[in-house]
């Protein structure tokens, strides 16, 4: 089974609560998740990634066991081996195009180098057409650049899966397009397995191998299956 989850968490903050039970199991390699804002979306991606821990539940992806709650099992996220891309894609400002993507590479907090660069990072840079601007900062990318840096950083890890919180948000309209496409042509030759939360439909209708919708932290109705 690619994903096995019951995600069960109640947040407290003073005025409310908010309540994230969830629960699926599918084979796919595409799951949408779909919801308005407020929904449960980010929480869900967090829990996940292992940022958020469950009150009750299971998370298994790729056959692995990431979190049980009765059996007491909780994996740190580094040892998830997920690659979690942010909506703002959350590069390291002082770091450039090349060094960011080979963060990915790194355990351990010592920036890379800015000349000695491992090679499977030029392979990453050649793959997202990166090279011209191998050397600038994120401020001096354009959206498109970012991701497809935000999306190289996740990739060159080599994870189990992608969990992407709302990709295209921060484009604009022509540009949303044109990288849904990409991401669409990548997924399909990586075969990397991804979780996308989105607000848009057609996210949905593009990578929505199968979609839950999700409404006050619960699912609204059965997932709606693509051929
Ligand atoms: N630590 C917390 N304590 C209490 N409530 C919380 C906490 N974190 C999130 N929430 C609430 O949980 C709900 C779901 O939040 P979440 O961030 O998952 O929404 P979302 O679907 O991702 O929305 P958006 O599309 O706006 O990002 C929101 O109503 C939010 O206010």
């Amino acid at each position: 089974m690619q994903f096995d989850f019951r995600i069960y968490k109640t947040f407290r903050s003073a005025q409310r609560q908010f309540v994230l039970d969830i629960q699926w199991q599918s084979d796919c390699q595409r799951l949408v998740i779909l919801g308005e804002s407020g929904a449960g979306k980010s929480l869900t991606l967090q829990a996940m990634a292992g940022l958020i821990r469950p009150d009750q539940g299971h998370i298994q992806i790729g056959g692995r066991t990431l979190f049980d709650a009765d059996a007491e099992i909780n994996l740190a996220p580094q040892m998830r081996h997920l690659a979690y891309v942010f909506q703002d894609y959350a590069l390291f400002p002082h770091l450039n195009v090349r060094q960011n993507i080979e963060f990915g590479l790194r355990r351990g907090w010592r920036n890379p180098d800015r000349k000695n660069s491992d090679p499977q990072v030029s392979y990453w840079l050649d793959l997202f057409s990166l090279h011209a601007v191998a050397h600038q900062f994120p401020h001096e990318l354009s959206g498109g650049q970012k991701q497809r840096t935000a999306l190289a950083r996740a990739l060159i890890s080599k994870p189990a899966a992608l969990l992407l919180d709302e990709p295209f948000a921060a484009l604009d309209p022509v540009l949303r397009i044109a990288m849904r496409c990409e991401l669409d042509a990548l997924q399909q030759s990586l075969q990397v397995p991804m979780v996308l939360i989105t607000h848009d439909q057609r996210d949905a209708d593009v990578f929505g191998e199968e979609v839950l919708q999700l409404r006050h932290g619960q699912l609204l109705r059965q997932a709606q299956h693509w051929p």
